[in-house]
């Protein structure tokens, strides 16, 4: 089943294109990789997808439905959730409370019921709590539930920001570079963790520049060239496919991080 599908989108930022017709679609239970060269326009998709920005052109469909145009707050609800190229814990909170923070907007009770801390509050608090240290467990972290995110090595700190977008009870995640800045030891963790995520039944879209992870984690990819679809397919054909050979690894690349 098409969970997400791109049907002929653009966008122009003051008349200037930034993506023409672009069709995309992932897959319940999916891993897809967007990937192209810096600027091609791949966080612009993003940006799109989540009711950041508007299409000039074209529709995105969830589930069937027309997202575009609808309030960043009602995809949320729809069920997609994303991660960010730089990290945006809080960095002062503590683990358990920067996920629950992900799991806030589906809180039922009113601010009165905050005020006087009323039953229905303080069973959405319990329930809320449950839900978190249940995520933090399912990836290995309930051993540190009470540590500061700030204190959290890198590695941690990036599935922690999963962690959270986990608790908006997404069914899409969307994952911006969460290999950026880590090293091969850490990336070979984010692909285990990933991988556990789609077995769980997440499906997910990320964008990233480290190839080795991009070939060892996707069912499919997608290649994207100043704002156009260039290429779609597993990761064995993308990686003998000229077009892309020549637009972003590089003629004579060796396919390893041509970004950086
Ligand atoms: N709000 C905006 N206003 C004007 N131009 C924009 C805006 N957002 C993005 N762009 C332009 O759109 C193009 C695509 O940018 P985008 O950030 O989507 O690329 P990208 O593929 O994610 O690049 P990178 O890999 O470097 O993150 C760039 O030329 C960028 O300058």
């Amino acid at each position: 089943m098409k969970l997400l599908e791109f049907k002929g989108v653009a966008k122009n930022f003051s008349g200037l294109s930034v993506l023409e017709d672009v069709n995309l679609s992932v897959d319940q239970g999916e891993i897809v990789s967007l990937i192209g060269p810096n600027g091609a326009g791949k966080t612009t998709i993003f940006n799109l997808l989540t009711g950041v920005y508007q299409v000039s052109a074209g529709d995105i469909f969830f589930e069937g439905k027309k997202i575009n145009g609808k309030p960043i707050q009602e995809i949320v609800d729809a069920g997609i959730a994303r991660t960010f190229q730089n990290l945006r814990l809080f960095p002062n909170m503590r683990v358990i409370e920067n996920v629950m923070v992900g799991d806030y907007h589906n809180q039922k009770y009113g601010f009165l019921d905050m005020m006087f801390r009323t039953r229905k509050f303080k069973e959405e608090e319990r329930k809320a709590t449950q839900q978190a240290v249940d995520i933090l467990e399912s990836i290995g972290m309930a051993d540190k539930i009470d540590n500061y995110a700030s204190d959290l090595p890198y590695g941690a700190q990036r599935r922690l920001e999963i962690a959270r977008a986990i608790a908006t009870n997404a069914k899409l995640i969307l994952l911006d570079e969460p290999a950026a800045g880590m090293n091969g030891q850490e990336t070979e963790e984010l692909l285990e963790f990933v991988k556990s995520l789609q077995k769980r039944g997440f499906t997910i879209l990320l964008i990233e520049h480290d190839m080795n992870l991009v070939m060892n984690i996707s069912d499919r990819i997608y290649v994207l060239n100043h704002g156009r679809m260039i290429a779609e397919g597993k990761p064995a054909e993308i990686s003998k496919n000229p077009a892309v050979i020549e637009a972003y690894l590089g003629t004579g690349g060796d396919g390893d991080d041509a970004e950086s």
